[in-house]
């Protein structure tokens, strides 16, 4: 399944909060989206997701535009966890999840085992399998946001979109989602802010006011140029003597 975004633009009020960004999501690839507050990352990820409609360009999900797709096929590709997502308070974490099946069922194909298996495989993969039966309203942030990472993984979708996934987890949930979104096989886009973080992805696309600045593997991309054009900020590269990894520490410009 491949994603591609060509020429996008979305204008609200007569602002470009989108302009002219182009990139393709290749089979199994994890594509990192970067940029300042503001810059268009989570714009971009509803645009792909088809939740809202491009003013220009187009999307295609192999090769087909989606915007002649009805919602339901879309939701059997595309899983997105957005920034803020809302759920119901009066349901329970399991309920919560099965949302995820939706796209799945319908008259002729009702809930079954698979479906059950899907959730069960869900929770486990998020680490909220012992929380299954407690009600949505008493999780904390982080277990919401695992939660909610659990329903697009019971959506059993072959492009998985994430917007900043890791904001509410602590260090060793972050580490988690990460080998986790890493390990699935299936592409996946994922906003991220920790630049360090996003060096583990295969490819980032680098957004100011927008525009895409940058696309291409991480460590050619964060270049002391860039870091300083786009964030602002002025980058020394340490060598990490456990795996001998690159780690950036940031300072103002
Ligand atoms: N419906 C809207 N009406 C007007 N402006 C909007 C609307 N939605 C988004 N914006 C603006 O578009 C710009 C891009 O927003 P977006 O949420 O895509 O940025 P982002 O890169 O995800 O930011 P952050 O890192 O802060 O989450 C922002 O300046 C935002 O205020």
């Amino acid at each position: 399944m491949i994603l591609d975004a060509h020429d996008l633009g979305r204008r609200v009020r007569g602002r470009d909060l989108l302009d002219g960004v182009s990139l393709t999501i290749a089979r199994g690839e994890v594509l990192g989206l970067v940029g300042p507050n503001g810059s268009g990352k989570s714009t971009l990820l509803r645009l792909l997701a088809g939740l809202v409609r491009p003013d220009r360009g187009l999307v295609r999900l192999d090769g087909e535009p989606m915007a002649a797709m009805p919602q339901r096929q879309i939701a059997r590709q595309i899983a997105l966890v957005a920034q803020s997502a809302e759920t119901s308070d009066r349901i329970t974490v399991r309920n919560a999840v099965a949302l995820g099946r939706t796209p799945w069922l319908d008259a002729l194909r009702p809930w079954s085992d698979e479906d059950d298996t899907h959730v069960a495989y869900a929770l486990r993969r998020v680490d909220l399998a012992h929380l299954a039966n407690r009600d949505w309203s008493t999780l904390s942030g982080g277990e919401r946001q695992r939660a909610h990472i659990a329903r697009a993984l019971a959506q059993d979708p072959q492009i998985l979109l994430l917007d900043e996934p890791t904001n509410h987890l602590d260090i060793r949930h972050q580490l988690a989602i990460l080998d986790l979104v890493r390990s699935l096989g299936v592409s996946v886009v994922i906003a991220l802010h920790d630049l360090n973080q996003a060096m583990r992805c295969d490819r980032l696309a680098v957004l100011q006011n927008g525009r895409l600045r940058a696309l291409g593997p991480p460590a050619e991309i964060l270049d002391p140029a860039l870091l300083a054009r786009v964030f602002g900020v002025r980058a020394n590269a340490l060598i990490d003597p456990h795996d001998g990894s690159r780690v950036m520490r940031f300072h103002p410009c």
